[in-house]
């Protein structure tokens, strides 16, 4: 590991106060059979996914027995976290996990977080870039929760959602030892050549344009230009490591959905290999940055039907890991919370971040991402925060 992404760390004495407890927040996935179908209409409510689009994806679950790796992931993060808060002085701090869209439910967490009394507390999207999905929807989902406890008569704790971690070295650490591991796995013969297909999420180009200002962020807002800048940190951790100085590399999207004549950012991995393959690329390296976990985007989109394409081309192709439940994420989480604390607490923070963009704001702007029918978001613009 280059010393460029060696963390400076503060573990001396780390206090978390305000913070009463930490929330980890996540998208939820089915586990079982009967739980995809409700999962789905969970996902797509009021988000006008065209009916084929949901039988397909229906039946990537299907073909994992209904099961979405997503929950076991988070089960293991929590295990990571509290290990880690444990060896680091914060043994009191309780670390809850609520979802967007299945059990455990966000409102069933943050009932019962504020039924064990809590005031203030930290949240852990599982999600480390900015963008409607990734960022907004989960603060609005955090307002929705708030506003429906207020009704049931409870008093819910104000919610800090933590800064987007993208440029973490302990996000982008992990992820450059799996493209190491993956460029290892590759035949002698084709790995020098091998080129690395950075892989995220697509989303609406539209979206895109307003998840940080085009103006500072070029075509493809924040979103693009946060996914590039984690794509040159580990294409440039590689090329160190490795001593190859010229391997290509690119941003490319997957798990494309929505109506067709609306334009998605592209190209599609499975595009882009069939591109490559066609320059005379020897091999190509699937780095999914987009993602926290090997969830079934993951494994659905990259494991399964594009290296099914590569297959069909005869291009040897490996997947990377993403961060999961390493040890040196739950240390990121650990700083995070312990800067933010520390600023909340009026202190001066220097925020850990590699990279050109620095450290993404605490706070969102007012009105950030927007959605096609706004709504109250926990943070700067929000009425319940
Ligand atoms: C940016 C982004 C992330 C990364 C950030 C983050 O992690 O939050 C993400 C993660 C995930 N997306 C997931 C699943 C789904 N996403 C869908 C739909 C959509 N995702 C979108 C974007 C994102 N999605 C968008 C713009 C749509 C279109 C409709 C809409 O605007 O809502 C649909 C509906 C069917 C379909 O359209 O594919 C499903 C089933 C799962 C769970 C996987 C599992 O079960 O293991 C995870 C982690
Ligand atoms: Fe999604």
């Amino acid at each position: 590991m280059p010393d460029q992404l060696d963390a400076v760390i503060d573990t001396a004495a780390p206090d978390a106060a305000p913070y009463d407890a930490l929330l980890l927040l996540s998208f939820g996935g089915p586990e079982g059979p009967d739980d995809v179908v409700p999962f789905l209409q969970n996902v797509t409510r009021g988000r006008g996914i065209p009916e084929e689009r949901l039988k397909e994806v229906g039946q990537h679950y299907f073909l994992f027995d209904g099961i979405s790796p997503i929950n076991e992931q988070n089960r293991h993060l929590l295990d990571a976290l509290r290990k880690d808060f444990a060896a680091h002085g914060l043994d009191s701090l309780p670390v809850y996990w609520g979802n967007r869209n299945w059990a455990p439910y966000l409102t069933d967490t943050l009932r019962e977080i504020t039924r064990d009394g809590h005031r203030r507390i930290a949240v852990l999207a599982t999600s480390a870039y900015a963008s409607y999905s990734g960022c907004r929807q989960y603060r609005e989902n955090l307002a929705e929760s708030i506003a429906l406890l207020k009704e049931e008569g409870l008093t819910p704790p104000r919610v800090d959602k933590l800064r987007h971690y993208f440029n973490h070295p302990g996000f982008v650490g992990p992820m450059v030892d799996g493209v190491l591991k993956s460029l290892a796995e590759l035949p002698d013969e084709v790995r020098a050549g091998a080129h690395l297909a950075f892989t995220t999420h697509s989303i609406p180009t539209a979206a895109a344009d307003t998840s940080g200002p085009v103006e500072a962020h070029g075509e493809g807002g924040a979103y693009v230009a946060q996914h590039l800048d984690v794509a040159r940190l580990i294409a440039d951790a590689v090329r160190e490591a490795t001593g190859v100085a010229d391997r290509p590399w690119q941003l490319v999207y997957q798990s494309r959905s929505g109506a067709p004549h609306i334009p998605w950012l592209e190209p599609d991995i499975c595009d882009h290999l069939e591109a490559l393959h066609g320059e005379g690329a020897p091999a190509v390296v699937m780095v999914p940055i987009g993602f926290v976990s090997d969830h079934m985007e993951v494994l659905y989109d990259l494991d399964t039907e594009a290296s099914a394409k590569a297959a069909e081309l005869g291009l040897p192709v490996a997947r990377s890991a993403t961060v999961g439940a390493d040890p040196r994420f739950a240390a990121a989480v650990r700083e995070l919370l312990v800067e933010r604390a520390a600023s909340e607490r009026g202190r001066t923070v220097r925020p850990c971040a590699l990279g050109a963009l620095g450290p993404s704001h605490d706070l969102c702007p007012v009105g950030c991402c927007p959605a096609r029918a706004p709504k109250p978001a926990a943070g700067a613009d929000s009425p319940y925060a």
